[in-house]
C-alpha cells in the first residue's frame, strides 16, 4: 500500500486507523466510558496561549535535556504501552531501536509482547547519530511495573529489569482496576492468541502470559470488589492478577528490593505529589493513563501546575497524555515538566512503518518543538518558562506574572 508521508502526528493516527485490525485499533484508541478525559487531555493544550519573544538569535537551538540526571536528545520520551506487537510484528523491539537511534527515553510496559531482555538487546544494537559529538551515550530505558498479587512474580520482573540494564522502575499507580473501555468490553478484548505477555512467559508463567482462561471468580470475589460486571478479558485479568490493595507502602517495598530509582506514574494532585516526596520517590509522572482509567479526571496539562508547585523542585516531574504537537511539548515544559512522554502516537507510528515509522514520528515532533522554541525566542529548553504562556485564568498580561520593568 502506498502511504502519503505524514506531516503531523494526527496523520499517523489516520493511517493507523486504516491499517490496524479493528480489535487492535479499538484497544489502542479507546479511553474509559464517555472518553471525556481522553479528549480533554488534547483540548486543554489548545486553551493555553503562547507569548512569543522576538529578535533573539535563534539560528541554533538545542533540545538537550536530562531525565534522572541522564542526557537525552530531546524532552520527548516514549510512555509504556502494552502489547505493541499488535501494531507491528517487531513491536517493542522496533520502538527500542527507534528510541535508541533518537537518543531518547523509552519506558517498557510490564505487559510487552517482547520480553524485556530482547527489548534491551534490540536497543543496544543501535547507535544514535552522534556525528560531531564526542560521546556515544547509552540509551535511557526504564521499566514500567504492574504489581502482581503474587509478589514473587513482581520481584522476578524487577530483578530481570535490573540485570538487563533498565535505569529506573516506573510503578503505575492509577490502575488498581481497569477503567471501563466500552469498545474492549464489546469486543471481549484479550491479548490475541498468537501473542503473549512475554515477560511472564519468559519467567515460566505461561498461564499468566495469556488471558484465554482468565475468569472472574464471582463466587470468591468480595461483593466490595469493583469492576466485575460485564468486563473485557483484559479487565478480568487485571482483577485476577494485579494487586488492588497497593498503598504508599509499595514505594518502601520497592526500595527494599531494588536500588534503581523509583518513579510513580499516575499522580494527578498536589496531595499525592507531597506523599510521593514524603515516601522518597525519585520522579513523578503526571498521568491519567491517557484517559483510560477514571473518566472525568482532569487533563494532565491542567493537573501539572499543582504537582510542580507541591514538588518544589525536589524531583523531576514528567507528563504524559494528549501530547500531539511540538507546541504541546513547549507548554508542558513551560509549566514545569522536565520532559513529556507520548503513548498512542508510538502505536500509530508502529502500525504505519515499524521502527522507521516511530523514528519519523519522533523526528517530526522534535522538529515541531524546535520550531516552537525558535518562534518563541528560546534557544535552550531551560529558557522555556511560565512567562511564555497565558493560561485561561490569566488576564491577557498579568501584572503579577510580568514585572513592570520588563
Ligand atoms: C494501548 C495502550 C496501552 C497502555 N499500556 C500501558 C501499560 O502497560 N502501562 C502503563 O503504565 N500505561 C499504559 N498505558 C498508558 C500510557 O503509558 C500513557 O499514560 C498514555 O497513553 C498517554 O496518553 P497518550 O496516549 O494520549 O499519549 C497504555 C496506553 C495505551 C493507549
Ligand atoms: C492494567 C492495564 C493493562 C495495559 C494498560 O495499561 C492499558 O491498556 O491501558
Amino acid at each position: 500500500m502506498s502511504l502519503v508521508k505524514p506531516v503531523c502526528v494526527g496523520d499517523f493516527e489516520e493511517i493507523a486507523k486504516t491499517v490496524l485490525p479493528r480489535n487492535a485499533w479499538d484497544y489502542y484508541a479507546s479511553g474509559a466510558e464517555a472518553m471525556q478525559t481522553l479528549e480533554e487531555n488534547k483540548s486543554a493544550f489548545s486553551r493555553i496561549r503562547l507569548r512569543p519573544r522576538v529578535l533573539v538569535d535563534v539560528s541554533r537551538i538545542s533540545l538537550e535535556t536530562q531525565v534522572l540526571g541522564q542526557c537525552i536528545q530531546s524532552p520527548i520520551g516514549v510512555s509504556p504501552s502494552a502489547m505493541q506487537r499488535m501494531a507491528h510484528n517487531e513491536g517493542e523491539r522496533a520502538t527500542a531501536r527507534a528510541c535508541a537511534a533518537m537518543n531518547t527515553c523509552m519506558i517498557l510496559s510490564s505487559w510487552s509482547t517482547t520480553c524485556l531482555e530482547d527489548v534491551a538487546e534490540a536497543g543496544r544494537s543501535v547507535r544514535p547519530d552522534t556525528s560531531g559529538k564526542r560521546e556515544v551515550p547509552s540509551p535511557v530505558r526504564w521499566f514500567q511495573l504492574y504489581v502482581y498479587k503474587d509478589r514473587d512474580t513482581t520481584l522476578n520482573l524487577i530483578k530481570r529489569a535490573e540485570k538487563a540494564g533498565y535505569g529506573a522502575i516506573v510503578v503505575t499507580v492509577d490502575t488498581p482496576y481497569l477503567g471501563r473501555r466500552l469498545a474492549d468490553i464489546r469486543n471481549r478484548f484479550i491479548i490475541p492468541p498468537h501473542l503473549t505477555l512475554a515477560n511472564l512467559e519468559a519467567q515460566g508463567q505461561g498461564e499468566k502470559a495469556r488471558m484465554d482462561h482468565t475468569v472472574v471468580d464471582k463466587d470468591k470475589a468480595s461483593p466490595a470488589t469493583p469492576g466485575q460486571s460485564n468486563t473485557s478479558g483484559l479487565a478480568a485479568y487485571v482483577l485476577e492478577q494485579t494487586d488492588a490493595s497497593l498503598t504508599w507502602d509499595v514505594v518502601h517495598w520497592l526500595r527494599s528490593v531494588t536500588s534503581l530509582p523509583i518513579i510513580v506514574k499516575g499522580v494527578m494532585t498536589a496531595e499525592d505529589a507531597r506523599l510521593a516526596i514524603h515516601h522518597g520517590v525519585d520522579g513523578i509522572m503526571v498521568s491519567n493513563h491517557g484517559g483510560r482509567q477514571l473518566d472525568g479526571a482532569l487533563s494532565t496539562i491542567e493537573a501539572l501546575p499543582e504537582v510542580v508547585e507541591a514538588v518544589k523542585g525536589a524531583v523531576d516531574v514528567y507528563l504524559d497524555g494528549g501530547v500531539r504537537r511540538g507546541t504541546d511539548v513547549f507548554k508542558a515544559l513551560a509549566l514545569g515538566a522536565k520532559a513529556v512522554f507520548i503513548g498512542r502516537p508510538v502505536l500509530w507510528a508502529l502500525a504505519y512503518k515499524g521502527e522507521e515509522g516511530v523514528k519519523e514520528m519522533l523526528q517530526l515532533l522534535e522538529d515541531e518543538f524546535k520550531l516552537a522554541m525558535a518562534l518563541s525566542g528560546c534557544t535552550e529548553v531551560s529558557q522555556i518558562s511560565r512567562r511564555h504562556l497565558i493560561l485561561p485564568g490569566d488576564s491577557s498580561v498579568s501584572s503579577q506574572l510580568i514585572p513592570a520593568k520588563l
